[in-house]
């Protein structure tokens, strides 16, 4: 839109770097040919004054940058678009789509909308100078990459949005040409349309018309097939935009979703299995968040549409199931999270430390060695009154592990028993287990606080203070503290004592659970330690490793039931 402005230029480390201002920076081709690092400490002398904020160190591609990958730019998309009371749509839609893709978005909402899944019931559109003042403030500060563009309801506002974009030039504007609602409803009438025309388009790097906007936009030209829909993009893309992407979402008897995109040289096919849903509200404005969410990350054009459009395919599948409203067209879930709530048998409970008391640890080889299957060695634990269970089937096939972990689940939930997964946090997040417990040598509890989110429980393996202190500091829920005697399943394993373990207890901020070669001789020694925090044993051999699980567990519990663990 703009052509960069070299303020300066500066050397470090042997390499040299040309200083512009972000607006520049991104003004459309450099950060095709440059990595762009922020250098927000860079002091650069232009025109006598010392300005130390805001510029932007290109370097060409290959060699080495200035900054490491933490301080690259965040990708900020700026939605310029109505909001939809439904939040299928619009900005809400725009807001959800965004954070989907992991790219920041901010907002300048255009008018108000009341809908629902009904269809469109008001509009209040929000005052031109407003809309330019949202703009402004945006705009003004906070290194927008890409505009984005819905609803633009008035000619006024597409004049000031013009208008702002020459002052302040972005590096991509995506426009979604939105003027009637999937439900019939005018949402930007006739009346903007040579705005659209004469300004609008020719400053867009891709416009996305649905079949009933690229014909409003080519003068109520019929579109029906496939073929009209690559004449519409030729027609449209004289008009001025770099690529247009006609939406065929519409299309009359056709099984498939198929896209038209044109870049002037080239037209691509895009094709996807049409998803039979009725919670398809919001898939136009869905689809040019994302493909300007792509972009904003430095994408180029083409694989930003073909991701956009699997992204709003994969949420169209997800969410079939989803039941809100009345009317004809439902929304979708952009995040993917809805369904495991909603469908859930079980909810989750928050985590009870109480639940470490008696806590029973499969292990694959013993059940193999007794010939008894994980379920029925999950199923005697529970019976004989364990009141957590950790699958630890080291050795199991991805697919088998899956299966016997969804089976274990079902049974724990039924009896209010919390099930958690040795290590494999992929396998948690499949099967929607309770939680995971990982070693020091596994993936780290931050990271897997992070893919596992706030509710589900995560416990770490520790021998020392040290330890225990990180588990806090990473988001863990308990700690599992041993081996505190030798034991068999674990080879090489360093055992800490009664002694170790009490010092670990006291250290850490978090419930302990002992673990390493406890059993019914020994368990009441381990509880006796009296740490206050010490909530429970980890027992794998004294119950797998024996004729009866049920029977051994049952005696461990009264054991423990006998002792004072936990209770002061
Ligand atoms: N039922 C569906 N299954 C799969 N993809 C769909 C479906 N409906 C729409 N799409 C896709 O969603 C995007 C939005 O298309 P469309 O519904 O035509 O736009 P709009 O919401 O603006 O009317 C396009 O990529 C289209 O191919
Ligand atoms: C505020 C607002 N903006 C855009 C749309 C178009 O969405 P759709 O074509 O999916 O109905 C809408 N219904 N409401
Ligand atoms: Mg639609």
């Amino acid at each position: 839109m703009a052509s960069a402005t070299f303020l300066s230029t500066l050397s470090l480390a042997n390499k040299n770097y040309l200083l512009l201002t972000p607006t520049h920076a991104y003004a459309k081709g450099y950060t095709n040919n440059f990595r762009v690092s922020n250098l927000p400490s860079i002091v650069v002398r232009k025109e006598g004054s010392v300005r130390s904020q805001g510029f932007v160190a290109m370097q060409e591609k290959g060699g080495s940058t200035l900054s490491d990958d933490s301080r690259r730019k965040t990708p900020h998309v700026l939605t310029v678009a109505g909001s939809d009371s439904g939040a299928g749509a619009g900005i809400q839609a725009d807001l959800k789509a965004c954070a989907a893709r992991r790219v920041y978005c901010s907002t300048v909402i255009t008018a108000l909308t009341a809908q629902n899944t009904v269809g469109v019931q008001g509009v209040s559109n929000v005052p031109e100078d407003f809309v330019a003042q949202q703009l402004k403030s945006v705009l003004s500060d906070m290194q927008v990459d890409v505009v984005k563009t819905g609803m633009l309801p008035s000619v006024g506002i597409v004049k000031t949005l013009c208008k702002t974009l020459r002052e302040f030039p972005v590096h991509a504007l995506v426009v979604d040409p939105v003027m009637v609602s999937t439900s019939g409803d005018v949402l930007a009438g006739p009346s903007i349309l040579s705005t659209f025309l004469e300004e609008l388009l020719p400053m867009a790097d891709i416009i996305t018309p649905n079949l009933k906007e690229a014909s409003a936009l080519l003068n109520g030209m019929q579109l029906e097939t496939v073929d009209d829909m690559r004449s519409a993009a030729r027609l449209l893309h004289n008009m001025g935009p770099k690529n247009v992407l006609v939406k065929g979402g519409d299309l009359p008897d056709s099984s498939d979703a198929v896209d038209i995109l044109y870049n002037g040289h080239n037209f691509y096919e895009l094709r996807s299995p049409r998803i039979r849903t009725r919670n398809s509200h919001g898939t136009g404005c869905s689809l040019a968040s994302s493909i300007a969410a792509e972009v904003a990350k430095g994408y180029p054009m083409l694989s930003a549409v073909k991701v956009a459009k699997r992204f709003v395919e994969t949420a169209l599948d997800y969410s079939k199931e989803i039941d809100i409203g009345n009317g004809p067209q439902g929304p979708f879930d952009h995040l993917l999270r809805l369904k495991s709530h909603s469908q859930a048998s079980h909810r989750q409970q928050p985590f009870d430390p109480s639940d470490l008391f008696l806590y029973a640890v499969t292990d694959s080889r013993m059940n193999k060695r007794w010939g008894r299957s994980i379920i029925d060695a999950v199923k005697a634990a529970i019976d004989g009154g364990a009141t957590i269970i950790q699958l630890g089937e080291k050795d199991a096939e991805t697919k088998d592990f899956m299966e016997s972990a969804k089976a274990c689940l079902r049974i724990c939930h039924l009896h209010g028993v919390p099930l958690l997964i040795n290590d494999r946090v992929d396998v948690a997040i499949a099967c929607d287990a309770d939680g995971v417990h990982v070693g020091q040598s596994d993936m780290p509890a931050r990271v897997a606080r992070t893919l596992l989110g706030p509710e589900k429980i995560i416990g770490v393996s520790c021998k020392t203070p040290e330890q225990a202190e990180q588990a806090w500091v990473d988001g863990a829920d308990y700690i599992g503290c041993g081996g505190v005697y030798p034991t068999n399943t674990k080879e090489n394993n360093i055992t800490v004592g009664l002694n170790g373990l009490k010092t670990v207890c006291m250290a850490s901020k978090l419930p302990v659970v002992a673990i390493g070669g406890i059993g019914v001789s020994n368990a009441r020694a381990v509880m006796e330690i009296c740490a206050s925090n010490l909530k429970g044993v980890a027992v794998v051999s004294a119950l797998f490793d024996r004729e009866c699980v049920q029977t051994e567990t049952r005696k461990l519990h009264e054991v423990l039931l006998g002792s004072n663990i936990g209770s002061t």
